[in-house]
């Protein structure tokens, strides 16, 4: 038997245009609007719109168990366009259960904004495009915001060990949002609840 014969077919792949994982140990989840109590700013617009209308889908890719330290874990975000009210669709945000955690987020198609808030919750907006790569430092709340009329899809590796903790971003919000004026996003000061 030649060398060749004895590599073994990659049983994971993923779309570099698409961002689709195909292989095994991935898990879907998906957010509507009914998920998505108290994230935006217009909770009255919110309830009085279609709660089963999907706002995001996340495939990820868990090559090690939750939790296990030094791991790393893959996951394509894939947020629909829309809007509550006048902000745009996003995910619900968060900070990381080990706080100190980083994470990488890298367009793949689409625009959008990648809001980043510091534990003194000043926060700073970067713009999403294919090709753009994103650092998430440890400490920092993390959110995808969707400007534009088609799907924005980007890719992200974390620590398996991170964790996710919504609580804090529930209860608070983001200190700024993304909003259509216009036709224009803007990022804006939400005051805090
Ligand atoms: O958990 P959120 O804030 O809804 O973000 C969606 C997903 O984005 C990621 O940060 C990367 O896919 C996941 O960890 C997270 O589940
Ligand atoms: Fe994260």
């Amino acid at each position: 038997m030649n060398q060749l014969e004895t590599i073994k077919e990659n049983v994971q792949t993923y779309g570099l245009t698409d961002g689709i994982c195909r292989g095994e140990n991935l898990i879907y989840s998906e957010k509507t609007l009914a998920g998505l109590e108290n994230i935006f700013v217009d909770e009255d617009k919110r309830k009085a719109m279609n709660q089963s209308e999907v706002v995001y889908r996340v495939e990820a890719y868990f090559p090690v168990a939750e939790g296990t330290e030094a791991g790393l874990f893959f996951g394509t975000s894939r947020i629909n366009p829309g809007q509550v009210g006048d902000e745009y669709f996003m995910t619900q945000g968060h900070f990381h259960q080990k706080a100190n955690r980083g994470e990488f987020y890298w367009g793949i198609k689409g625009e959008g904004v990648l809001l980043l808030m510091d534990m003194e919750r000043n926060t700073r907006a970067e713009k999403v495009f294919p090709g753009s790569l994103h650092y998430i430092p440890g400490f920092t709340g993390h959110r995808l915001v969707n400007t534009g009329k088609e799907e924005l899809t980007v890719g992200a590796c974390w620590p398996s060990d991170a964790g996710h903790n919504y609580g804090d971003i529930r209860e608070q919000g983001f200190s700024k949002g993304v909003f259509n004026r216009n036709g224009v996003p803007v990022l804006e000061d939400i005051e805090k609840r």
